[in-house]
């Protein structure tokens, strides 16, 4: 496993695809880590160099006290860019990785040619929600983990594709299981504190957002909020709940790539 080294540790990240292609980055959502796009790996990794990175504080990236910012975890990601001396990318990012994604394109916007924001808003949750999520975690340990991935399941996938697909389920709700308790509390923080709403029209690099119909959480209405912010932004709903690149698979990897130009 690559890692590059941060002033305060090291992140874990994963090339793959041609060395001379474009190069597509993908962010992680919250309570996940580098491997939940392993469905559309293949595919992507056809037209681009693909760069996969654990988010701070997941995976096997470093944990460092709490809490972040959606800044210092874009700052991590343009760290990572310029260790391996790529000047510009296509950025992917779902949920939190889509609040990193508005974060780079408000003020990082000539590092990116293409931005995709998956199942993701402006503004995700309350201060309420967020909180009550950090104390269980920080107090409830790895075992809080576990309770929550068994939670989690009805939020991130549809019922019906939950019973009928649990092999695609269960590798990426382990992933939330097995995540630092401390990581996660630290960025939950950063999503509770991120707020996008007023400077989404600062964002001048094409977007796409993509919503689930059936994604309670990051509802296609924040998508549309977005949308209507974020000049030219394309938009499209698949039939999935908040992990929709999970769920929805192939059409999701189709769709992304005719984005790209591909
Ligand atoms: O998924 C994210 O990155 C943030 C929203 C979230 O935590 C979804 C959930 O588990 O409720």
């Amino acid at each position: 496993m690559p890692f590059v080294t941060l002033a305060d540790g090291d992140l874990n990240y994963r090339l793959d695809g041609p060395d001379d292609a474009p190069v597509l980055m993908l962010s992680n959502s919250l309570g996940t880590d580098l491997r939940m796009w392993d469905a559309q790996l293949g595919a992507f990794a056809q037209h681009f160099r693909v760069l996969r990175f654990d988010t701070r504080g997941h995976g096997a990236s470093l944990v460092t006290p709490g809490p972040y910012t959606i800044e210092q975890l874009g700052q991590d990601a343009l760290a990572l860019l310029d260790a391996l001396d790529i000047a510009k990318v296509s950025f992917c990012g779902l949920s939190m990785g889509g609040l990193i994604g508005q974060w780079l394109g408000i003020n990082a916007g000539d590092r990116l040619e293409r931005l995709v924001l998956c199942n993701t808003g402006a503004k995700i949750g309350s201060d309420e929600v967020w909180n009550g999520r950090i104390d269980t975690v920080l107090a409830g340990g790895q075992q809080a983990m576990r309770d929550l991935r068994d939670a989690s399941i009805g939020r991130w996938f549809t019922p019906a594709f939950a019973s009928v697909e649990p092999q695609k389920v269960e590798p990426i709700v382990e992933m939330l299981a097995q995540t630092s308790p401390e990581g996660y509390a630290a960025n939950c923080a950063a999503v509770r504190d991120a707020d996008y709403r007023e400077q989404l029209g600062r964002i001048t690099v094409p977007t796409l957002i993509v919503c689930g119909s059936a994604d309670a959480v990051t509802t296609p209405e924040h998508g549309r909020f977005m949308q209507e912010r974020i000049a030219g932004a394309e938009l499209v709903e698949f039939p999935a709940a908040h992990l929709s690149n999970v769920e929805a698979g192939d059409a999701f990897t189709t769709r992304v790539l005719a984005f790209l130009g591909h």
